[in-house]
């Protein structure tokens, strides 16, 4: 294939368009991450209280040791009297060797009391963190699970894996840093300002008058960094859904000899990447100088005006004196004040990304709420199955694809359903398992309309084989006994044994036990239909639907398992979807679906003699006519 043909476009942006519509759902939520943080932090909000005390108190300790030093070195150096709030006077020794001991020990008293706040504080703040993602991470995989089938056929289920996974650690980034980092950011600003101001309030101002322009600074750096990052993040959004489009769909890469074109797809992207990072980093790299710079000013400041201060007992219109032991904490406490801002601009990056995610999981958890559930349990069914002049379109479409289905299925019948494809076979099951409901008409299950049933009694009552089943991780053992608790060996093996399917998993190295997916055995299509089949033939379901459960499987194979599901239907009401017509040659009944209509039913030999329809396909399949 030459570089230069045309080929489809992939679903570049997929994945964000999909997250506006699932974000669309919460629109009108104002404050999305508290109000997902409110319930999912339900009882354990006590947590955050306690870690702000905790880290409030740990922050004022730390910090106070500087203010300790400043007072020691006036009392060592000055001879300035030693008075520390809330130490008796008598604990604290004249002479100043005794006063060096008795600062050391104090200051390593300190740091001990701050540390094991510090202690607390993270603990609280990380157990609150971790209870409340678990719950918004199961909550919102229960409420994906819950969803409507309408759901899933909108959506691309990538999309919703992606709130799964990446908003929900998005949330959790912030949730384990955030909280803590807030306060530690505010507790370490206001024991600064507060210690300065017990020294010498005056001085104090000058340098507190730098805060304004440190937080105007950072906020200039960081609403340009934001919607630089916002490129960033859309390019890795394009870049991912192509990466993954192209890795799943590799073999028909291959079969085009579409290699190079692909790999030239993913350069391009690839760079607008690259350029996008580029250009976010660049604000990176000045804001962090540009805070230093800013504090850097106030500190030769506050030097300049507490020395001039010091040397002359007075500095401009500022009477009173101020000491060497006074200067000196206060150039700390200056230059802590650039800590704390660069931590609130961290914290607010996460804030952000957090709010947008929040706001995505509670679109998750708001867009279109599932049917209600029916109440009555179908309990053993005889399976009776009446379809009355049943009518419907998928939603969102307006095209009817089912047309006034009139059916009625006695209990223990076997139904063959066959017709072209797209003709509606899999779209009428699909209402008897109320995975949608009718527009216009009902369907019936022993006189009850499906509607009414209890989803779960009623699937559970159908045993349903698709044509390309799903296999779970795990081993071929794991995935018979799927539906069945403490399922036995031998039970695993018969009905493995009924499915066809014990030859060849006998054959495996590891027989039952092998892994089946990507960690273990690759299994053929046929394979994989077999060990569905056993599946439900376990599960022992009153009722059974094969929407073409054999197709993949050779005609000598599947008149084998033919012959041991016929002894297992016999007395259980069937359908049978099928394009190989052998299939269903000998079902009761076999219905004709053509354009959402039921045509023509009849058994084989009646709709040969018909020569309607059936009997085309029939013609058609032994080779009697031409297409
Ligand atoms: N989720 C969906 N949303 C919208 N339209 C759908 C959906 N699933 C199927 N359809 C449409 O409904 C019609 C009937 O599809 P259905 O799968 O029931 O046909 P079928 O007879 O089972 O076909 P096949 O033999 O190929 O499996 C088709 O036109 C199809 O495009």
């Amino acid at each position: 294939m030459s570089d230069s043909e045309e080929r489809p476009a992939s679903d570049e942006g997929g994945s964000e368009s999909g997250r506006g519509a699932i974000a669309a759902a919460a629109d009108d939520v104002r404050r999305p991450l508290l109000s997902l943080l409110r319930d999912g932090g339900r009882g354990n909000l006590r947590w955050v209280g306690a870690g702000t005390v905790s880290s409030v108190i740990a922050q004022f300790l730390s910090n106070l040791d500087m203010f300790v030093v400043g007072l020691a070195f006036d009392a060592m150096f000055n001879g300035e009297g030693y008075d520390l709030p809330l130490v008796p006077a008598g604990w604290i020794p004249a002479e100043p060797t005794g006063m060096l001991w008795f600062t050391a020990a104090l200051l390593v008293g300190l740091k001990l009391v701050d540390m094991t706040f510090g202690i607390v504080a993270e603990y609280s703040f990380f157990l609150f963190a971790q209870r409340t993602l678990h719950r918004i991470r199961v909550d919102a995989f229960d409420r994906v699970q819950r969803l409507d089938m309408g759901f899933f056929d909108t959506q691309q289920t990538g999309e919703v894996m992606s709130v799964l996974n990446n908003d929900v650690n998005s949330l959790e980034q912030f949730l384990e840093v955030g909280p803590n980092l807030g306060v530690v950011a505010a507790a370490m600003f206001a024991s600064s300002v507060v210690y300065m101001a017990l020294l010498n309030w005056q001085l104090a101002l000058v340098s507190v008058a730098v805060a304004p322009l440190l937080l105007a600074a950072n906020v200039w750096f960081g609403a340009r960094h934001e919607a630089r990052n916002d490129d960033v993040r859309e390019e890795t959004g394009i870049l991912n859904a192509l990466l993954e489009t192209n890795i799943s769909g590799i073999q028909t890469v291959k079969a085009f000899g579409g290699e190079r074109y692909e790999t030239e797809r993913v350069t391009d992207r690839s760079a607008t990447h690259r350029t996008a990072s580029w250009r976010a980093h660049m604000v990176g790299v000045g804001h962090q100088p540009a805070l230093r710079m800013i504090a850097g000013v106030a500190f030769v400041a506050t030097l300049f005006v507490g020395t001039e201060w010091a040397i002359d007992s007075r500095f401009w219109f500022l009477p009173g004196t101020i000491t060497a032991g006074e200067l000196v904490p206060f150039m700390y406490y200056t230059q802590q004040l650039v800590l704390p801002v660069r931590f609130l601009a961290w914290v607010t990056g996460l804030y952000k990304g957090a709010t947008a995610s929040a706001k995505r999981i509670l679109g998750v958890q708001r867009i279109e709420p599932p049917r209600e559930d029916g109440r009555t349990e179908l309990n053993d069914p005889d399976g009776r199955v009446e379809y009355d002049d049943a009518s419907f379109a998928y939603p969102g479409t307006d095209e009817r694809v089912l047309h006034d289905i009139d059916l009625a299925v006695e209990s223990g019948e076997t139904v063959g359903l066959v017709g072209e494809t797209g003709a509606g076979k899999s779209t009428l099951l699909k209402l008897l398992q109320a995975y949608y409901d009718p527009d216009e008409g009902s369907v019936r299950v022993d006189g009850t309309d499906a509607r009414d049933i209890t989803r779960e009694s009623l699937r559970t009552s159908i045993g349903y084989v698709a044509q390309d089943p799903f296999l779970f991780t795990g081993t071929i053992r794991e995935n018979i006994a799927y539906s069945v608790d403490d399922a036995t060996d031998d039970a695993v093996e018969a009905a493995a044994r009924e499915a066809g399917a014990h030859e060849f998993i006998a054959s495996l190295e590891q027989g039952y036990d092998a892994e089946v997916g990507e960690r273990g055995v690759m299994l053929s299509g046929g394979q994989r239909q077999r060990i569905a089949l056993a599946r439900v033939l376990l599960a022992d379901p009153p009722m059974f639907i094969f929407d073409e459960a054999t197709s993949h499987v050779d005609n000598r194979t599947e008149v084998l398992i033919q012959r041991s599901l016929d002894a297992v239907t016999e007395d259980r009401t069937t359908f049978v979807v099928a394009h190989r017509l052998s299939t269903v040659r000998d079902a009761d009944r076999i219905v004709v679906v053509d354009d959402g209509a039921i045509v023509e039913q009849g058994t084989h030999d009646e709709l040969l003699d018909l020569d309607g329809k059936y009997a085309d396909l029939w013609k058609v399949q032994v080779g009697a006519v031409g297409t």
